[in-house]
């Protein structure tokens, strides 16, 4: 086999019974083609290796790609059975070298399942070879089905959902479960059990006891067509991932091959599948901070965890803590916050239990977890504190203080704050290495992004403590540096700004949400709004004025509509209108406000703005997010590009199959998206002036991602606003109610 990153192998052992063993040894996934054993069968192909075929530096098919097929085509073609010994992952072509076996025995443990949608490509692929002849028949969109019905291989597929080893069983995709002690024996067994024909010799290509009928088959494929559509319009592999499970229905296995190698050597090059396998990688890239992680830096235990307020945050938290089996101590003030805080917890528990996502049982073991506290006095051995109080600095001040004084001198330091400075919050302490910002998104037991926000005095193995909790709780934490709105909010404070200038110059703020969703976001600017309500929007917008006063668009419509008592969602009103159910409907009264708004900044309609095309309003409200993007990583706030499409992916709910913020500009370019900035600043003013790294790049025709050359790290900027003692412009302050932010925003799962 080939090697890329690092080198794989497989060994072949043939015992004194006359069963040969072969073992591939990939780590850390056993991906095939290139370079594992130890308790994993497969992760599937190589991920890394598509990215040749994608920039053409590769001939196809590339010998690794055949080196699959070849296997599956030996192995399900040859004289001698063959039998898959199946104990930790068997995914993607992992998963159809084993269904190419005449038999599969796996352990309980064990996670059978073709995920290769994810990565926006459909199962397996046939090859041709050197003279052009197609060798390869047909792989996983074709034995799947035979294996385990057409519904359920679907469903697997769609899902990108592995499934387990006693489920596999019940399925038909494995033949027995095993303890991972008697894997190997098992299989050895079966092997001779096959040749000496006390056991079927299956090849699962031509099993067809599984298949529906015809009519029923197409029955499924129209309903699975229909819910792939509703679920991603904007994604086509879905839908041909299931044109060619039916082709192969209908015409038979070999001409599903066909279509199934022309499709795949598609969508490989599609951006979708550039975009989430970039994202694929991005993610993993997040807790690799240079610097930091590389120091060797070994993460110390941590066994106790306190929260500091019960509010929404606080005990969101505590539960996402208590969720991955942390001892949680739930600070409060008094004996009333306590019980609500307990009480929150104990909601989104018992939620799961509703769900079915939770036993009783469970759930009775997870709240023995959190224990009430009035005091410090619990305190003493603590290992990590997470403080998540109202957003008051003095208050801050004091409690980091009395944490100075109450927990051991090893304890991790954290603020949940949204906006303060960590370094005014250590102010009256000595402990500033080990003060650290933890900042959640609302729910935080839901919300899959945890920023790490470190100073300049952090320490390297606080930071990596923090990484590993973050892990721990199954977040994705992207470590960032200290500034107003960290990286997510900061990058994404342009995006209802936009929205606000084009809507005050005369665009139709139903028509920009609706375009917006369309491009792949969960909600649009105005619908976010509402959601977010405008009191937290307009009070914490407020730090974005301060710190960026030359780059705020200042619009009234918010606060006007708020004194009239629509303040979004809750109260049934805000940019719509809320039925019992949530449900949103436009109000023609909105066009009220926006004359009145419009009246206040003296703007006049721009009419182009009233027709504007699609494609301009998402670049109009996206180019401004992009701009900031960039701030945000010239200043060194955020270490890698990919960091910020990951942030925005999972902060703001960016489409991943768009590859997150910075991947997506790049693919526009540099210069496009600086030259429509540049134009529309001279009509529309500083808010859409690009920033100079923007310029720069494109100068020089460079991608927006590549590395900060000397990056002047703001991790700690001393010259920093201090948004406590800093007095706010008087012109300003009269429009500081005018601007707002996002944060505390509830998305929905950003998935595909
Ligand atoms: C022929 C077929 O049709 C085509 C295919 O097979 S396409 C591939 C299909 N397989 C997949 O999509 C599986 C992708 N991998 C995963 O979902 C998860 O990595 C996993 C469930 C296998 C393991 O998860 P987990 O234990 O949390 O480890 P995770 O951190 O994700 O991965 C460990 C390392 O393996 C790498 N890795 C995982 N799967 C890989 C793959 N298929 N190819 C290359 N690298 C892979 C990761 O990048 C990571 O590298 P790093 O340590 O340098 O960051």
């Amino acid at each position: 086999m080939e090697g890329s990153r690092t080198k794989g192998r497989t060994t072949i052992e043939v015992g004194a019974d006359g069963v040969a063993l072969i073992t591939i040894i990939n780590p850390p996934v056993n991906s095939l083609s290139f370079d594992g054993a130890k308790g994993k069968f497969s992760g599937g192909f190589d991920i890394s290796s598509f990215g040749g075929v994608q920039g053409g530096k590769v001939n196809e098919p590339r010998p690794g790609f055949i080196s699959v097929e070849i296997l599956s085509d030996t192995v399900e073609a040859a004289k001698k059975p063959s039998v898959a010994a199946i104990d930790g992952l068997a995914l993607g072509g992992g998963l159809e070298v084993a269904m190419a076996c005449h038999a599969r025995i796996s352990t309980p443990t064990a996670q059978l399942g073709l995920p290769e949608l994810q990565l926006g490509i459909i199962p397996g692929f046939g090859v041709v070879c050197n003279f052009g002849i197609l060798i390869k028949m047909v792989t996983g969109t074709q034995r799947l089905p035979r294996l385990v019905g057409i519904s359920k291989a679907l469903e697997m597929m769609l899902t990108s959902k592995p499934v387990k080893g006693e489920e596999a069983h019940a399925l038909g995709l494995v033949d027995t479960v095993v303890s991972p002690n008697e894997l190997v024996s098992t299989a050895r067994q079966w092997a001779l059990d096959i040749l000496e024909c006390r056991r079927p010799w299956i090849a699962s290509l031509y099993k067809t006891e599984k298949l529906d009928s015809l009519g029923e088959a197409r029955e499924i494929f129209k309903f699975a067509r229909a819910q792939a559509q509703k679920r991603a319009p904007n994604l086509t592999h879905p839908i041909v991932c299931i044109d060619v499970v039916e082709h192969g229905i209908v015409s038979g296995p070999r001409n599903g091959l066909y279509k199934e190698l022309e499709s795949f050597q598609e969508l490989v090059r599609s951006d979708t599948c550039k975009s989430l396998i970039h994202i694929f990688f991005a993610q993993r890239g997040t807790t690799k901070v240079p610097g930091i992680t590389d120091l060797g830096l070994v993460p110390r235990r941590v066994k106790k965890v306190a929260v500091l307020g019960g509010g929404l945050m606080g005990s969101g938290i505590a539960t996402a803590l208590v969720l991955s089996n942390y001892p949680v101590i739930l600070k409060e003030v008094n004996n009333q916050f306590l019980q609500a805080g307990i009480g929150r917890v104990k909601a989104n528990l018992q939620s799961r239990v509703k769900k079915g996502r939770m036993t009783q049982e469970k759930f009775e073991k997870t709240m023995s977890l959190l224990k009430g506290a009035l005091d410090y006095e619990s305190f003493k051995d603590v290992d990590l504190v997470i403080e998540a109080v109202i957003e008051n600095v003095s208050l801050k001040q004091q409690i980091f203080s009395d944490l100075e004084k109450y927990c051991p001198p090893h304890c991790i330091l954290a603020s949940n704050t949204s906006t303060i400075d960590l370094n005014l919050i250590g102010k009256q302490t000595k402990s500033q290495d080990r003060i650290i910002g933890a900042h959640f998104f609302s729910p935080a037991h839901v919300m899959p992004l945890l920023e790490i926000v470190r100073t300049k005095q952090t320490s390297p193995q606080v930071i990596v403590d923090l990484l590993d909790v973050g892990k721990k709780i199954r977040k994705t934490p992207v470590v960032v540096g200290n500034c107003t709105g960290f990286a997510v909010n900061r990058m994404f404070f342009p995006y209802t700004q936009a929205a606000l200038l084009l809507v005050e110059h005369g665009a139709d703020p139903y028509q920009i949400d609706k375009v917006i969703t369309k491009f792949g976001m969960p909600m649009g600017p105005f619908r976010l709004v509402d959601l977010v309500g405008f009191g937290v929007a307009i009070a914490t917008g407020t730090q974005f004025v301060v710190n960026f006063p030359e780059r705020t668009y200042k619009s009234m419509l918010i606060p006007l509509m708020q004194e009239d008592k629509r303040a979004g969602e809750t109260t049934r009103k805000g940019f719509y209108l809320y039925d019992d159910r949530r449900k949103a409907k436009p109000d023609p009264e909105l066009r009220k406000y926006i004359e009145k708004a419009r009246n206040i900044s003296g703007v006049a309609i721009d009419p182009r703005l009233a027709k504007l095309p699609e494609k301009d309003i998402v670049e109009m409200i996206f180019f401004p997010v992009v701009n900031e993007a960039c701030r945000v990583f010239a200043e060194g706030i955020a270490v890698k590009a990919a960091d910020l499409d990951i942030s925005s992916l999972m902060g703001m709910g960016f489409p991943p199959y768009r590859g997150g913020i910075m991947f997506w500009a790049d693919s526009l370019g540099s210069k496009y998206i600086n030259s429509r900035l540049e134009e529309w600043s001279k009509t529309y003013g500083e808010f859409f002036k690009p920033c100079a790294f923007l310029a720069e790049r494109a100068a020089k025709g460079a991608p927006l991602s590549s590395p900060v050359d000397q990056a002047k790290s703001r991790l700690d900027d001393a010259n920093r606003l201090d948004p406590v003692n800093r007095t706010c412009p008087k012109l300003w302050k009269i429009y500081c109610v005018g601007i707002w932010s996002m944060f505390f925003i509830w998305w929905p799962n950003p998935g595909l």
